[in-house]
């Protein structure tokens, strides 16, 4: 049966409800079957940082979406080697789901950063690409990216880290099972 599904590759570092919200308005508005949360092993433009093993990504994932029956984590980027490029994962999944259709959901600081993606031209060429607004970050580009508009939230990954690290509050920015998880394996400085 054809599906349509939508990707939110991430790094989830930690996972927000930045990335929720994202998921939730364009799995309604482009009325999508689900949307699949694919984190990465290593992401491709992040090699030189330091990020969180893929467990304790993979754990806060599965806490950040237990009660969204439409929210599936796929681990095809966790199960191999080497940077995750979006490039093979695509590949493997139309090869797994050739009656699928690939809806692949990105916020404004990567379709800026498409150019440097990995086989970009034939990315294109496999899936669609729905991009949405963020704080900083232009949606003007020469791909094709269709933008949604949705409402804007300016929380990031890097900016819980912070907070996380000086003990400030995450409420409503950082669902409370994950900040639990957090605390209770020490993870971004939290003691
Ligand atoms: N608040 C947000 N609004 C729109 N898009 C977002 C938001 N947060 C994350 N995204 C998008 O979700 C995808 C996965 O993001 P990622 O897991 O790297 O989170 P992040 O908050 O950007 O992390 P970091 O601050 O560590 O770079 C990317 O396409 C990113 O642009
Ligand atoms: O394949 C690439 O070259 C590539 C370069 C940058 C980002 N991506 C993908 O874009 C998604 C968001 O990336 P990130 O690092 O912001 O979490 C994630 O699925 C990455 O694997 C992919």
């Amino acid at each position: 049966m054809t599906k349509k599904i939508g990707i939110l590759g991430g790094t989830f570092d930690p996972p927000h409800f930045g990335h929720l919200l994202i998921a939730s308005e364009i799995l309604n508005n482009m009325q999508l079957s689900e949307v699949w949360f694919i984190p990465n092993q290593i992401p491709p433009h992040k090699t030189e940082k330091h990020f969180s093993d893929s467990r304790h990504r993979l754990n806060m994932l599965k806490l950040a979406l237990k009660d969204h029956d439409q929210f599936k984590i796929n681990t095809v980027e966790l199960e191999r080697e080497g940077p995750s490029y979006t490039y093979d994962t695509i590949h493997i999944l139309r090869e797994q789901y050739p009656e699928y259709s690939f809806h692949f959901i990105i916020g404004a600081d990567m379709i800026e950063f498409l150019p440097h993606w990995h086989k970009i031209d034939e990315i294109i060429k496999l899936v669609s690409f729905i991009g949405v607004k963020r704080h900083g970050y232009k949606t003007e580009t020469d791909y094709p990216v269709k933008e949604i508009k949705i409402p804007m939230f300016d929380v990031s990954s890097t900016m819980l880290r912070e907070r996380l690290n000086k003990n400030e509050s995450t409420a409503y920015l950082l669902p409370e099972d994950v900040k639990r998880y957090i605390e209770g394996n020490h993870l971004y400085g939290t003691r």
